[in-house]
């Protein structure tokens, strides 16, 4: 099979958007990759690009270390697969399968063989002379994917080939495309929108934002490891909860302030020594649930956040719980995302009070520890300076709430309106700046001081 190169891969349609920024990857002989990410980032357009559907702006795409832009799109030997799986109603299914044989050269007897044995991969023998008008969403898309192999391609092309199907379905599906692309040796890219699918399928994911790639690496890379904000939050069920906060470092603790109350850590402890470097600074927490874990609520300070139960919802097997914690959420979308600092490091400037007058006095005052003299709005409870930032539409606006999200055992799970307290497992908690990018917490302590 065929290794693919994309090198400098840039795409900007006439008059449109930079629908692909500058992507490089390395997608081995037989790997699965999937490129996952929100509508408009540029996944399908990389997918046309590979097939030769379209021509890149800039940089190249190589198959097996050779240059591909000569070659038309029969002879890069790929197969594409589609959503709405493109096929010809007027067809049999037989004859579907068969289309992309009858433009070569093979006699009949062996496009006959050709096409039982694709079908016989799908498990659809037994409707290769019906029509597609007479068939699920299911089988049609098995019929797509039968038609795809029955070229024997170097690389399978898929782009979101799942999403017109119900869950069922598609959960039947996922494994039969992987197990077929395994089985087959052949190297796919999977285009999806949905975490389930590159998270469940896919050898490597490639998470996009805006036609760069965020993020390249295994599913348990991305989801335990990722480098920006917009990556986490993109991954896990339920998602992550992305919490507003801010850092700041006394004698003996580092605190992270979320405006309602603080997270507690031993200034001593080796893991937070990057933090403490970033005393003052706006941080976003991402939680997710097995971060969490429940501790009596008069347990010591800590790492422990508290708050009252606001909904149960029941699982079966175990219960998720949303604890209101009184914290102000981080948008992925918010501008403060897009706009990141300016480069100027806070400490410089936090050196004295910020004169009248200074561009970041109103930034700084927010972010200064300092004692209270002026009412604080109602998200900021602590003795700290932290005021979480949201845009009320309204002066009675209440601010949007972060609630935590906690597993518990089905038969044990807390009512609404009880408290909780819930430990912080500092190993898994993600911390990211106000560009989004990751604040790695230094595991063993070895790291820089
Ligand atoms: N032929 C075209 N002409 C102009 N703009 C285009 C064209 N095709 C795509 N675009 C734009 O390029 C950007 C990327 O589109 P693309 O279809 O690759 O995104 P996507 O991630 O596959 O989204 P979706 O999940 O909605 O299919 C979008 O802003 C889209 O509007």
């Amino acid at each position: 099979m065929v290794a693919i190169t994309l090198d400098r891969l840039t795409k900007i349609f006439d008059g449109g958007p930079m629908a692909v920024d500058d992507v490089s990857m390395e997608i081995g002989s037989g790997e699965f990759v999937a490129l996952l990410g929100p509508t408009g980032c540029g996944k399908s357009t990389i997918l046309r690009l590979v097939a030769g559907l379209e021509e890149p702006t800039s940089g190249r795409i190589l198959f097996d270390g050779e240059p591909m832009e000569n070659q038309t799109v029969r002879d890069r030997r790929v197969a594409m697969v589609f959503q709405d799986y493109a096929l010809y109603p007027y067809l049999t299914v037989a004859q579907n399968i068969g289309f992309p044989l009858r433009l070569g050269a093979e006699p009949s007897g062996a496009l006959a063989a050709r096409v039982a044995e694709a079908a016989e991969q799908l498990g659809i023998t037994h409707l290769l002379e019906r029509r597609p008008g007479n068939l699920s969403g299911g089988q049609r898309q098995r019929v797509a994917m039968a038609r795809a192999i029955v070229r024997r391609p170097q690389a399978f092309l898929l782009d979101e080939p799942l999403s017109n199907l119900d869950a069922g379905v598609r959960a039947e599906l996922r494994t039969e495309i992987t197990g077929l692309s395994r089985r087959l040796g052949v190297t796919t890219l999977y285009v999806t929108h949905d975490q389930v699918e590159a998270m469940t399928m896919a050898d490597r994911v490639a998470v996009l934002r805006r036609g760069r790639v965020q993020q390249l690496g295994t599913p348990a890379e991305v989801y335990a490891d990722p480098v920006s904000l917009f990556v986490a939050a993109f991954l896990g069920t339920p998602r992550p909860s992305l919490l507003q906060g801010a850092v700041y470092v006394d004698r003996e603790r580092v605190l992270i302030d979320v405006g309602s109350q603080l997270l507690e850590l031993p200034r001593d402890d080796p893991r937070l020594r990057t933090l403490v470097r970033r005393h003052t600074e706006r941080v976003t927490l991402a939680l997710r649930p097995e971060v969490l874990t429940p501790v009596r609520p008069g347990a010591e300070p800590g790492a422990v956040l508290r708050g009252n139960v606001r909904s149960v919802e029941h699982l079966g097997h175990e219960a998720l719980v949303y604890v209101d914690i009184g914290a102000v959420p981080t948008s992925v979308v918010e501008s403060r995302l897009e706009h990141p600092d300016t480069g100027q490091h806070l400490s410089e400037l936090l050196a004295d009070d910020p004169p009248t007058g200074h561009p970041f006095r109103h930034t700084l005052a927010r972010m200064i520890p300092h004692q209270r003299t002026d009412s604080p709005p109602a998200t900021a409870r602590t003795e700290y300076g932290f005021y979480p930032v949201y845009e009320p539409e309204s002066a009675q606006d209440q601010p949007p709430v972060a609630d935590l999200v906690v597993r518990v055992p089905a038969l044990t799970p807390p009512r609404p309106g009880a408290p909780m307290a819930l430990a912080v497992d500092l190993d898994r908690l993600l911390l990211f700046d106000r560009a989004g990018d990751r604040i790695r917490l230094d595991p063993s302590g070895a790291g820089p001081a």
